[in-house]
C-alpha cells in the first residue's frame, strides 16, 4: 500500500507536467456542435479541477542569488549531446500549496477540513514573505538540494530567521527527499544543530543526502549553507519511517 501512494507521489510530480491538460478552444463561427461541446466540457473541467500553480518557478520577490543558484540547477535540468537536448543529472521538482487530495488524508478528513487543507510552507499568498524555495533532486547521487529565500515573515531574534522556520525548511526538503527514494514517510526523528544565524532576506542552499535505508527507515542527513557555499548555518539528521494508509487513518 506504501508502495501504491509512493506511486501516487509520482503522480503528484508529473502533475506538473499537465494532468488537467487545457483544450484549446475551436474558433468561433465554424466550429461544428462537438467542437463547442469540447470546448464546453474542457472549460467546466478547468474551472472544477484547475491546474494547480507550481510554486517553485521564479517570481518577481526572487532576489539576485535564488535567481543565479535557481538557474545554475536549472540549467543541470537539460544537457545537450550532438545538438540534441537530454535529460540532465537533476531534476526540479514542481511545488503546490496543498498535497493532493488523497495524500492530505484524502476521504479520511472531513470535507471541510480537506478544503481548507495547505502545505505549511506554501499556505502564505504574498510572493517573498515567508519560503520561497524550489527543490532539485539527482537521482544518481541521491542528493537534493533547495535553494531557500527566507522573507520578513520568518524573523526570529531581530533580523534573523526563526529556528523555527529553519527546521521546518529542513524537515520539508529532508522529507520531501525521503518520500522521492522511499514512498509515503512520516519524520520519526529530526536533530538539529544551529551553527550560525541566518539573515532575514538571505538566499541560502539546504543539501540532502541520503546516509542509509534499512526496512521502513530511511535516513537522511542535511545541512544549510549561505548562497556561496563559504558558511555552515545548520546541519541536521534525520530518520523517516515508511507508513501505510492505515497509518493515515489513524492520525
Ligand atoms: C499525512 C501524511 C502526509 C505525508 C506526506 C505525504 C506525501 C508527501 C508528498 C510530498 C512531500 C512534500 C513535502 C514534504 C513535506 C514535509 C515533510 C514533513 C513530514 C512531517 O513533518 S511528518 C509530521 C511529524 N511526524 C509525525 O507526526 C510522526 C509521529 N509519529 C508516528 O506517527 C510514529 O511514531 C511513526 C509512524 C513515525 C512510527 O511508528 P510505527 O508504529 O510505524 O513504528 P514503530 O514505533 O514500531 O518503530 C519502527 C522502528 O522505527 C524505530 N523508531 C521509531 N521512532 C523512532 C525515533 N523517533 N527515533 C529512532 N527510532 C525510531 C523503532 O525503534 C523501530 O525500530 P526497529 O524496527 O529497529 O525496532
Amino acid at each position: 500500500m506504501a508502495r501504491s501512494l509512493g506511486q501516487m507521489f509520482k503522480g503528484f510530480l508529473r502533475l506538473g507536467s499537465g494532468l488537467t491538460t487545457r483544450t484549446p478552444c475551436p474558433p468561433g463561427p465554424g466550429s461544428t456542435h462537438r467542437a463547442s461541446l469540447l470546448c464546453t466540457t474542457a472549460a467546466l473541467q478547468s474551472f472544477l479541477f484547475p491546474k494547480p500553480r507550481d510554486l517553485s518557478l521564479p517570481n518577481s520577490s526572487w532576489g539576485p542569488d535564488m535567481m543565479r543558484l535557481y538557474e545554475h540547477y536549472n540549467s543541470l535540468c537539460e544537457v545537450e549531446t550532438e545538438g540534441e537536448k537530454q535529460p540532465g543529472p537533476w531534476r526540479r521538482l514542481p511545488s503546490y500549496n496543498r498535497i493532493l487530495k488523497y495524500a492530505t488524508g484524502g476521504v479520511y478528513l472531513s470535507k471541510i477540513i480537506q478544503s481548507k487543507a495547505r502545505l505549511f510552507t506554501r499556505n502564505i499568498k504574498q510572493q517573498g514573505a515567508a519560503f520561497e524555495y524550489v527543490v532539485f533532486v539527482n537521482k544518481e547521487e541521491q542528493k537534493c538540494v533547495c535553494v531557500f529565500q527566507a522573507g520578513h515573515l520568518l524573523e526570529g531574534p531581530p533580523g534573523h530567521v526563526h529556528g523555527g522556520a529553519i527546521a521546518t525548511m529542513i524537515d520539508s526538503v529532508a522529507g520531501t527527499h525521503a518520500t522521492y527514494l522511499s514512498g509515503l514517510v512520516l519524520t520519526a526523528n529530526l536533530n538539529i544543530n544551529y551553527r550560525s544565524p541566518i539573515s532575514l532576506g538571505s538566499t541560502v542552499v539546504l543539501e540532502s543526502f541520503l546516509d542509509k535505508k534499512e526496512d521502513r527507515k530511511t535516513f537522511i542527513s542535511c545541512k544549510v549553507t549561505s548562497a556561496d557555499g563559504s558558511k555552515l548555518h545548520t546541519e541536521a539528521t534525520a530518520l523517516f519511517l515508511s507508513i501505510t494508509v492505515s497509518n493515515i487513518i489513524g492520525m
